[in-house]
């Protein structure tokens, strides 16, 4: 008897409790400022929609879907707005306009234990006391002054592989550019690069990175069934989670072994101190946690962008022709400041940024005190409001021919297109390693096309294997892109 009362209690407690989120749902969907944002009417209730398409890899596609069918500001789910005219775009990202990051990018980053990198953290102010000591190590003059001959050696011995393996069966460019990014950037973040290159694989440390990014992603869209799986006593599971404490481990060691060797030329070193300011005045764990997110953010962005900037181009024999006459006018010891000088080489980059930048997609951020007019709607305070270049690169009214990859676009370029431009994010979240990756891409662009000149896609490549999948980042559905001479 006492169990059927208790049946029934509980029963009509959760109707209470599933009426009383209806009810809250509802009131959210079809009242107050935000209910006139048009979208699906799903996406009013649940997120379950975008949660879908983020896990299939096609979250930016399914935005851009939206924004195609219900205009530039949509309902993405009934916590986030996506919006895509350039004045909304500008007025989130700029300079002292306090929108802060979204509490996603902790979530992602792993970093919800009040350690934060710059990356992820939230609070304007925070964030730019933290950007202030590391804007020296990766500005254009410290770039050239310090690091060039680094990128210029791994670009070197990157292309140099290459066309070895173009002219012996075929080379994965995708690899080798992958190796060479990691080289540069765990060698300004470690003192020490994991020479990739040379070993030709992927180091222990980048299979635990990208382990900790797709852990990190599953627990954001999949918490509670990453809470339970993770008592599961299978050995190959367990070693896929100890990637974020192993991460933490090799940090910890390297960062040790600088102090030891006194090794001071990294990014935190007090070479780059910025009146004073320099990353030297971080903790242990906040230097570990910020060498990971460099490593993460400044590894796969720079050769995926690469590697579609050389796709592209062998896709239209005729811009590969333009490009490979004038990459041939450098002098045979060229600097990064020569190659970004080629005109050309700047059409086909900026085009390739437009078309194929590695981070097209979903910047979010929060609303802040008081509330914000976008777009013509009103956003109360803390709504989340996202952002994503994807579309903005693709709008006809501002490139004609959207979807066609035409460096001639940018021979004189209207005001609209270059403000739209933008692969890098802006104001004052814009990518810190913006320099360092067009460096990299102008040294491996200039010195590819000169090295392999007749390249050409290998028979093995189908146009579906470079078709976009979106995991934040964007790349190759295929994974790889492989050349042949
Ligand atoms: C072609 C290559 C690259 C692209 C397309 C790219 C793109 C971006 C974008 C769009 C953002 C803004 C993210 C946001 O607002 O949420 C960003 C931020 C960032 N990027 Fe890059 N990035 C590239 C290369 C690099 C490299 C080489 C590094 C090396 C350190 C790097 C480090 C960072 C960091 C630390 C941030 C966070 C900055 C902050 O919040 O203050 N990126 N990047």
């Amino acid at each position: 008897m006492a169990q059927i009362r208790y049946f029934h209690l509980t029963l009509f407690l959760s109707a209470v409790w599933f009426t009383y989120h209806v009810i809250r749902l509802a009131r959210k969907a079809f009242t107050g400022p935000l209910s006139k944002i048009p979208g699906p009417l799903v996406c009013r209730f649940s997120n379950l929609p975008l949660k879908l398409a983020t896990l299939q890899g096609r979250r930016v596609f399914f935005v851009d879907g939206l924004h195609h069918k219900y205009g530039t500001c949509v309902r993405i789910s009934p916590e986030e707005f996506s919006i895509v005219d350039l004045p909304s775009t500008r007025a989130i990202h700029k300079v002292g306009g306090n929108y802060g990051k979204s509490l996603w990018y902790a979530r992602f980053t792993g970093e919800t234990d009040g350690v934060q990198s710059m990356f992820s953290i939230a609070d304007s102010k925070e964030h730019s006391q933290r950007r202030k000591q590391f804007s020296n190590a990766f500005s254009e003059r410290a770039l050239l002054e310090f690091w060039e001959p680094l990128v210029e050696g791994r670009v070197k011995l990157a292309v140099q592989n290459i066309k070895e393996k173009a002219q012996t069966g075929g080379a994965d460019v995708l690899a080798w550019f992958t190796f060479m990014a990691t080289d540069v950037i765990s060698e300004l973040a470690f003192g020490r690069s994991f020479k990739t290159l040379e070993a030709g694989e992927k180091s222990p440390y980048l299979h635990d990175l990208e382990h900790a990014a797709i852990r990190d992603m599953l627990t954001e869209e999949l918490s509670v069934i990453m809470k339970t799986i993770c008592y599961l006593p299978i050995p190959a599971l367990q070693h896929f989670l100890g990637s974020r404490q192993r991460l933490i481990e090799y940090g910890r060691s390297s960062l040790q072994r600088g102090k030891v060797q006194e090794n001071d030329m990294t990014i935190f070193s007090k070479v780059f101190a910025d009146n004073g300011v320099s990353a030297n005045s971080l903790s242990d764990f906040e230097k570990i946690r910020e060498a990971k997110s460099m490593i993460i953010a400044g590894t796969d962005t720079t050769a995926i962008t690469l590697t579609y900037l050389v796709w592209a181009v062998l896709k239209h024999p005729e811009v590969q022709q333009k490009l490979v006459e004038e990459v041939k006018t450098l002098r045979p010891d060229f600097s990064s400041q020569d190659a970004r000088k080629l005109r050309y080489l700047s059409m086909v980059t900026d085009e390739a940024l437009r078309l194929y930048g590695a981070v097209p997609g979903g910047l979010p951020r929060t609303v802040p005190k008081g509330g914000r007019e976008l777009g013509g709607y009103f956003f109360p305070e803390g709504t989340v409001v996202t952002t994503q270049a994807y579309t903005l690169h693709r709008d006809p009214s501002v490139f004609a021919q959207p979807l066609e990859f035409n460096p001639e676009r940018w021979e004189s370029p209207t005001k609209e297109m270059t403000d739209a431009l933008l692969p890098f994010g802006a104001g004052s979240r814009i990518c810190i390693g913006m320099h360092l990756a067009k460096m990299e891409m102008a040294l491996a662009a200039a010195t590819f096309f000169r090295e392999c000149p007749t390249a050409r896609l290998s028979s093995a490549m189908t146009d579906g294997m470079m078709e976009l999948e979106n995991y934040f980042l964007v790349a190759p559905k295929g994974h790889k892109c492989e050349v042949v001479m």
